[in-house]
């Protein structure tokens, strides 16, 4: 082109004159260098050209490469690009796509319409959203899902623009729809069933429930907590512990949790349910992290088992234990007391001419009678005996736990019978009349190694059948030494109480004395002038009172005595200031007016409280502590001392004694007997010694009988003494002048 332009140049000279050649040539220069520019630039857009076109080329593949649908969208919702995967779903090619909306394409109208004010909506808000939306696919005709981005911007024109980057979610939706069906299928089917569902989440202890759960138990969502409290304070609190260790069990690995339990409903009724569950999801290390189960109301079958059960071990007249169910317990009562090495009893009790009654006023008489006996008998027992009835007019007690020795089991036995031959001899009301019966009561004592309840059923039936033929209306043991042990305790006991009206009681007087010999006090000790035995020791009728409670006015007249010989002492002055100790049984203690018993009996004698003492055991001191402390209280504050009796033997806390107002205690002759030859012995005595000083009380030592005991005790610091080697115990009669 320069070559063409010289030559040119060189005719213009020719033609117009060398002013116009350089001004053309100027232009040409110009030219020239206009043209090398556009040359240079058109190289460079050529570049250009090739390096956009890479990238574009780069660009498209990785946008149909992607599996994500890209879309980028004008301001009126018009294609202005997409990438391969979206124009497959519409069934075109990209390109076909730009200037378009969906709805040229498989969109129904409404439905592009739908997307198109979208996206309108989008740019107009100019966030980026995320939205889940559905479309149909051309190629198939089937509807899929689609987790979109949309990023609006402005583009170099200035108009809005969005950017649709859209994730195919179908098979995750599809996945989650089954999920969700089979659940409602699930649902469904468990409401067929009647189950309440329940899902416990255990890392928040949250608990949700389906409807039904809600309609079994009564209760509305709004009134609960949402988590397991709630499931817990529908539970009744006796079956507490057995569910929460049944849960524990699965939660622990153990197997599917499976429990029977009551329920409490929002109305308070209570139901029966079946209560099934199982660990569905634990984490690395086995911890249990969600826990899902459903129940069911069993109320209905429970109530009819335990109909049947009842119908199986019970009577249906008196509703006491049948046959089955004693025969059950008293092999169970056998094995228990072997165990224990504990005796017990087996009564056997019959109604006398209970078939007359039956005869004469009718069989619903005769029910009502036995109806009424069952009722005596379980009134009368201790919550741990059983009362049973065999059938007819049979009645059976067992009576466990009566000790260790069979005779103070026979005893006790004894005791029980007369209870219960007293309680069912009483007049019952039939049809409007009262009518009198007794029974027949035969008792065996059990606690041997060998015996059987077959073998304790016969002998107690035998028993009774001796009863009947001694003449009805009395008891009877199988083993004729208890029989006549017990036979002799009764009769004894009769006794005792006619003794006691004829004055046959005696006080019998023991001296106490200090460490030089004299006499300080004396204690008072019962006799009892027995018509035919002679002096009878209180050690063979003392318990026997106090079983039967005679005991009360035993302890009465021996207190009444003492007080009479206080006042005697007070008229002679060898005597005047001496104590006078009197025992006091727990059970004499215990009554309701004791202490109103021993003011009045002071008051009546003209005795000085000061001067009487009264000795408790310290067994009597674990009863009741706040009714023993008052009743000592007020006592001492009228002048009256006291002192506990066979100190050592009994179990007193050092707390306690510090709490009652004691004058005294006594050690126990048996720690003296061997105070010499018995290291332990020894160091009870003197423990007992030391604690007795530190507490300020003072000390008496009984049983002393001989110098050396005494010589032990003094040197210990010993300052009260009893025993032979004073004195024995006599009748205040010959209670002798204080020897010099
Ligand atoms: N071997 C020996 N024994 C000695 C000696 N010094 C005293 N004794 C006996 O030891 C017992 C002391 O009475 P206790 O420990 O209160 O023990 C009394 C007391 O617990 C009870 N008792 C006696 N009289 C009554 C009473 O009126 N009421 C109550 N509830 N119990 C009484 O009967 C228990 C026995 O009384 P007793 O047979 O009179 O027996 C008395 C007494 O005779 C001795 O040096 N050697």
């Amino acid at each position: 082109m320069n070559d063409v332009a010289a030559g040119d140049l060189d005719a213009v000279n020719q033609d117009h004159g060398p002013s116009d050649a350089a001004r053309l040539r100027r232009q040409v220069d110009a030219l020239q260098a206009r043209v090398q520019a556009l040359d240079c630039s058109a190289r460079e857009a050529c570049d250009v050209h090739q390096h956009l076109s890479v990238q574009e080329t780069l660009l498209r593949t990785v946008l149909d490469e992607s599996p994500d649908f890209i879309v980028l969208k004008d301001h009126q919702g018009n294609f202005l690009l997409c990438n391969q995967p979206v124009a497959d779903f519409h069934g075109t090619t990209p390109q076909a796509m730009v200037g378009r909306h969906e709805g040229h394409f498989s969109a129904t109208r409404e439905q592009a319409d739908q997307i198109r004010a979208d996206v309108l909506e989008i740019m107009a808000r100019g966030r980026t959203e995320t939205v889940i939306e559905e479309s149909i696919d051309a190629r198939t005709g089937r509807k899929r899902w689609f987790k979109s981005i949309k990023k609006p911007f402005v583009g170099d024109d200035g108009l809005p623009r969005i950017l649709v980057i859209a994730h195919d979610i179908t098979d995750v939706r599809r996945a989650q729809e089954q999920v969700q069906q089979s659940e409602r299928r699930l649902s469904h089917v468990l409401g067929a069933t009647g189950e309440g569902v329940w899902d416990w989440d255990l890392r928040s202890n949250a608990l949700q429930h389906n409807q039904r759960w809600y309609e079994l138990l009564g209760l509305q969502p709004t009134q609960l907590t949402g988590t397991i409290a709630d499931f817990e304070a529908c539970l009744l609190p006796e079956d507490y512990a057995a569910v929460t260790d049944a849960m524990q069990q699965c939660l622990d690995g153990h197997g599917p949790y499976r429990h029977e339990h009551r329920m409490r409903r929002g109305d308070g009724s209570v139901i029966w349910v079946l209560d099934r569950g199982d660990v569905v999801e634990r984490d690395g290390e086995g911890r249990p992290l969600r826990m899902v189960g459903s129940l069911c109301d069993v109320t209905e079958r429970k109530t009819a088992e335990e109909l049947t059960q009842r119908l199986a071990f019970y009577d249906a007249l008196t509703g006491l234990p049948n046959r089955r169910l004693m025969f059950d317990r008293l092999q169970h009562a056998i094995a228990l007391g072997r165990r224990n090495a504990q005796f017990g009893a087996l009564m056997f009790l019959d109604l006398d001419h209970f078939k007359e009654l039956n005869d004469t006023l009718g069989h619903a008489s005769g029910d009502a009678l036995l109806l009424q006996v069952a009722q005596r008998l379980q009134a009368t027992l201790r919550g741990n005996d059983t009362a049973a009835r065999m059938g007819g007019d049979e009645f059976v007690v067992i009576a466990e736990d009566l000790g260790h020795e069979p005779l103070k089991a026979a005893t006790a036995a004894e005791a029980l019978g007369a209870k219960l031959l007293k309680a069912l001899s009483r007049p019952y009301a039939l049809d409007g009349a009262l009518h009198l019966t007794s029974c027949s009561l035969g008792v065996a004592l059990f606690g041997y190694p060998d015996d059987t309840a077959d073998e304790m059923l016969k002998r107690a039936d035998f028993a009774m059948y001796q009863a009947k033929d001694a003449g009805r209306n009395t008891q009877r043991f199988f083993d004729p030494v208890m029989q006549e042990t017990v036979l002799a305790r009764a009769a004894l006991a009769a006794q005792l109480r006619l003794g006691l009206e004829r004055g046959e009681l005696d006080v019998y007087l023991q001296p106490v004395v200090d460490a030089q010999g004299r006499r300080v006090g004396a204690e008072a000790l019962v006799r009892w002038r027995h018509p035919q035995r002679g002096l009878v020791p209180p050690a063979e009728f003392i318990p026997l009172a106090e079983q039967n409670g005679l005991i009360v006015a035993v302890g009465q007249q021996v207190l009444e005595t003492a007080c009479r010989q206080l006042v005697a002492w007070q008229a002679d002055a060898a005597t005047r200031g001496l104590t006078l100790s009197v025992n006091v049984s727990a059970r004499q203690f215990h009554q309701g007016d004791f202490v109103r018993q021993v003011l009045d009996t002071l008051q009546r004698t003209g005795a000085d409280a000061n001067l009487l003492k009264l000795e408790l055991t310290e067994s009597l001191l674990l009863g009741d502590v706040d009714e023993v402390v008052r009743k000592m209280r007020t006592l001492r504050a009228r002048g009256v001392r006291f002192s506990i009796d066979d100190f050592g033997t009994g179990y007193s806390s050092l707390a306690y004694l510090k709490q009652l107002p004691l004058d005294e205690i006594k050690i126990d002759r048996s720690f003296i007997e061997d105070v010499l030859g018995d290291a332990n012995d020894a160091s009870i005595v003197q423990t007992i010694l030391l604690l007795a000083r530190s507490l300020s009380l003072k000390v008496v030592a009984e049983g002393v009988e001989n110098a050396l005991q005494q010589d032990f005790l003094v040197r210990h610091g010993c300052p009260y003494f009893q025993g032979f080697l004073w004195g024995r115990p006599v009748p205040a009669s010959q209670w002798a002048p204080q020897a010099a």
